[in-house]
């Protein structure tokens, strides 16, 4: 196909008629669009009317299967731009020149909710940013929260399970939500937990909040040298939130509010914009950690490893279509560049899969071809990838498919350095389940987030009333296994959630004692 595609075109303009005539989808001109063909005046429809079938027959598969999880977002094109020399870091070619700009597209989720769910449900926010580089495309599918809920991935179904609804009722389930959380083994949540139910649970504007990789990733510079990277997106905008009561009111009264105010700033030219900084650690610096460095509940200490700035991002463009470019977008950690790539976290090497995976269910085994997931500025050549479902861009035409002597074919490979170091794994292929009980190491984090609240008037006093609110919907016994569990970060704060979620949701001994 000659047409070059530049990644925000929605359509394939060829196809589009700038005469405004109204066609079928073969582009047979109707010259009636509500005139149908019937037998007589009054009489049963035809089924030689293809104007008729054409319509309601794809109105039927309008709807594509959505997002699970991360179903409700919003979305905007910008750019990515160098601010500092980090090539002692990384090799990668966006980052290779000071003043360097990248163009980019992110889109901003809730998690749990539906695709008409509210935007300021209580819930992590998903950062996912697609960056069109000249070496492919980069996706960096990160959350507004440094850490996450578990560090084992056979744990992901369940978790998410336990955020939708319940199989008979039908309903958000508090019951489900604790249950799982306070189960010991699942308790390494925790950390993750009291961010949730902080007021930073509820972000005001996806504008006004932070992006965090949560992963550890290795980055690489040309020399060969590489280092565990935690990237860090944070907004200029000053961070803002809403309480409890502003954000369930607001799901009532407005809720595509963050949706809103973010195509709404955009359009009237006042773009957000984020400053983006890595932590690195070496490999014998992770080896000293309390923790483990491919431990997502973790956060890495900012003393430790201080914030390194690398550059700024600016979001300037709205989508022009909805459905062409934001539900469209399919993002993965997978889809990489050279000089970044995964850790071992074992999180992180399941996503690898899972996003291509529920692309091919979700958009097809062509969702590269859609214009927005096109690598436009590095472009695709690859003959074994062919044909499958909704191939539109030429099928690489007589190009032989596949990959064989007769043809010359280009290779970038033996231009890279080889990392001659690199981390060495061994031992027996074997079912391994990750620490089954949270030890103290996995509250000291959860623990200093308490004390920071503490810092900020009546943030531990809402962290307390936040989660009394919604545990007060949940059957006795597990609250008080929710109790039990925040008192081992503080006795304080699960005094004051007892009081509040009982003085809600009275128990009534005796009639327990009945049931
Ligand atoms: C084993 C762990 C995980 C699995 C299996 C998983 C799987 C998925 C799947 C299947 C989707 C929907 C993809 C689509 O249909 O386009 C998704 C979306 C998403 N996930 Fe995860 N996820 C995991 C953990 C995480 C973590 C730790 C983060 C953040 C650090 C994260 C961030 C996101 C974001 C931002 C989206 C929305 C992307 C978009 O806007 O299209 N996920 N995840």
């Amino acid at each position: 196909m000659s047409q070059v595609n530049k990644g925000n075109d929605t359509t394939n303009t060829s196809d589009v008629r700038s005469d405004r005539i109204v066609t079928n989808s073969q582009g047979n001109p109707i010259n009636e669009p509500f005139a149908t063909q019937r037998v007589g005046k009054y009489g049963p429809l035809l089924l030689q009317d293809f104007n008729l079938i054409d319509s309601l027959a794809h109105f039927n598969r309008e709807r594509i299967p959505e997002r699970n999880p991360h179903a409700h977002g919003s979305g905007a094109f910008g750019y990515f731009e160098v601010t500092d020399d980090i090539t002692d870091v990384c090799g990668s070619a966006m980052f290779n020149e000071i003043g360097k700009r990248t163009r980019c597209m992110v889109r901003f989720s809730t998690v749990g909710g539906e695709k008409g769910s509210a935007d300021t449900a209580r819930d992590p926010r998903g950062f996912a940013t697609k960056f069109y580089t000249e070496e492919g495309n980069l996706d960096w599918v990160y959350n507004n929260t440094p850490v996450f809920f578990i560090r084992d991935p056979s744990k992901f179904p369940h978790f998410i399970h336990t955020q939708k609804r319940n199989p008979q009722t039908n309903l958000k389930d508090a019951n489900m939500f604790w249950d799982f959380l306070t189960t010991p083994e699942n308790q390494v949540a925790i950390h993750q937990v009291m961010i949730l139910f902080s007021d930073r649970g509820t972000p005001a504007s996806y504008r006004k909040m932070n992006g965090y990789s949560g992963h550890t990733y290795k980055w690489s510079n040309k020399k060969g040298e590489w280092f565990y990277v935690q990237v860090h997106i944070k907004t200029d905008q000053g961070i803002e939130n809403l309480n409890n009561e502003q954000a369930v009111k607001l799901a009532g009264e407005n809720p595509d509010y963050c949706g809103e105010e973010l195509f709404k700033s955009i359009q009237g030219g006042d773009f957000p914009t984020w400053t983006v900084y890595i932590q690195t650690m070496t490999e014998k610096e992770a080896q000293n950690l309390p923790f483990s460095v491919f431990d997502l509940t973790k956060v890495w200490p900012h003393k430790q490893f201080p914030l390194r700035r690398i550059g700024k991002m600016v979001l300037n463009e709205n989508p022009q279509n909805f459905f062409a470019q934001v539900e469209q977008v399919a993002f993965s950690p997978s889809h990489t560049v050279p000089y970044q790539e995964a850790s071992a976290d074992p999180v992180l090497q399941s996503r690898l899969f899972a996003y291509p995976d529920a692309h091919r269910h979700r958009l097809g085994a062509n969702y590269h071809q859609i214009p927005v997931n096109c690598p436009y500025a590095s472009k695709v050549f690859n003959p074994s990838i062919r044909d499958g479902p909704m191939n539109v861009n030429g099928n690489l035409g007589s190009e032989p498919n596949y990959l064989a002597s007769t043809n010359s074919y280009n290779y970038i490979q033996s231009q890279k350095p080889i990392q001659q170091h690199q981390e060495v794994w061994h031992g027996p292929a074997m079912p391994f389940h990750w620490a089954t009980s949270p030890g103290d190491v996995d509250f000291v984090q959860a623990r200093g987030l308490y004390r920071v609240l503490g810092q900020q008037p009546g943030q531990q006093r809402a962290l307390a009333h936040n989660v009394a609110v919604h545990v007060a919907r949940a059957r006795p016994d597990i609250q008080d296994r929710v109790f039990a569990m925040f008192a081992r970060v503080d006795k304080d704060l699960a005094k004051n959630i007892k009081s509040e979620a009982l003085s809600i949701s009275p128990r009534d001994e005796k009639l327990q004692a009945k049931l």
